[in-house]
């Protein structure tokens, strides 16, 4: 499908997304081709890569196609509100929120669908650790797929150590990364626990996220008490009841209740 360069005609001149453009200028043949949205789908496709939301993209983008993406967001959600009937002309409060929205996707609040991973560095596990280590409570932000608005929770990780281990930071750090997309929280504990698990290959692995999402408490049944719990455990956390207990008994003195 061919959709027409984001080029908002009757944009206020505050809002302008051709203003920043000189930071875009060699793009600027493409743009006028075709989007940026449609020439990095077409690079992930031939790639053979899925893009759904909950993807990283990272790696199909530069720098300077990042920027441009945002003001073809910047210019779509333009027209949203104008779909909407404001009037972001004249007033004052929304006159820079398509362009502020456009950024905070990108860069904040989805920006694990288009940044890379943070760095992790990993050690040897030089003393041969042989023991249960747990952390949080994590803070998690993310956004659910279905409507995007907010979940917001914490989650709790349980390792027990092989030969690799990683600087406790890093996992708030891929945990940010991994929920800084549109998700549902199924999904999003199975990718966490998928990189965690990718990186330091632990004997046992365990991640609980316990969550209250926005799409049941601003809106539609609008109950504001209910939480999802998922948990994870795999390797000697799923084939040990004892230690999958320990992790538990541990996280709760981290502040886990499961209500
Ligand atoms: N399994 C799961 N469901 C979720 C998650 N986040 C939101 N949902 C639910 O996804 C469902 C989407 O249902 P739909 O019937 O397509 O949407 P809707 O008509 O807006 O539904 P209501 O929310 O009931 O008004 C809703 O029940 C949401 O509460 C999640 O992380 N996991």
């Amino acid at each position: 499908m061919t959709i027409s360069v984001p080029r908002p005609a009757a944009v206020n001149p505050d809002n302008d997304p051709r203003d920043s453009r000189s930071a875009i200028s060699s793009l600027e043949q493409i743009l006028i081709q075709q989007p940026i949205s449609e020439v990095i789908r077409d690079r992930i496709e031939a790639a053979g890569d899925p893009y759904f939301a909950n993807d990283n993209i990272a790696h199909h983008l530069s720098d300077e196609e990042r920027e441009a993406l945002k003001l073809e967001i910047q210019a779509k959600l333009q027209s949203v509100f104008d779909s909407l009937i404001i009037d972001t002309k004249n007033d004052h409060n929304t006159r820079e929120t398509a362009r502020r929205v456009a950024k905070m996707y990108v860069d904040e609040v989805f920006k694990g669908r288009y940044y890379p991973m943070p760095k992790v560095t990993d050690f040897p596990n030089a003393k041969e650790l042989d023991e249960i280590y747990t952390l949080g409570p994590i803070t998690v932000r993310s956004a659910c797929s279905h409507h995007f608005v907010p979940i917001v929770g914490q989650a709790w990780v349980g390792i027990l150590p092989s030969d690799r281990v990683i600087g406790i930071s890093k996992f708030n750090r891929i945990v940010d990364w991994v929920m800084s997309r549109p998700h549902i929280q199924e999904e999003a504990a199975v990718m966490v626990a998928d990189t965690i698990e990718n990186l330091i290959k632990p004997k046992g692995l365990a991640f609980v996220i316990k969550a209250q999402h926005m799409c049941m408490s601003w809106r539609g049944v609008k109950e504001p008490e209910t939480k999802m719990i998922n948990s994870i455990v795999r390797g000697a956390f799923r084939s040990d009841p004892y230690m999958k207990k320990e992790f538990f008994d541990l996280i709760r003195a981290h502040g886990f209740h499961e209500c």
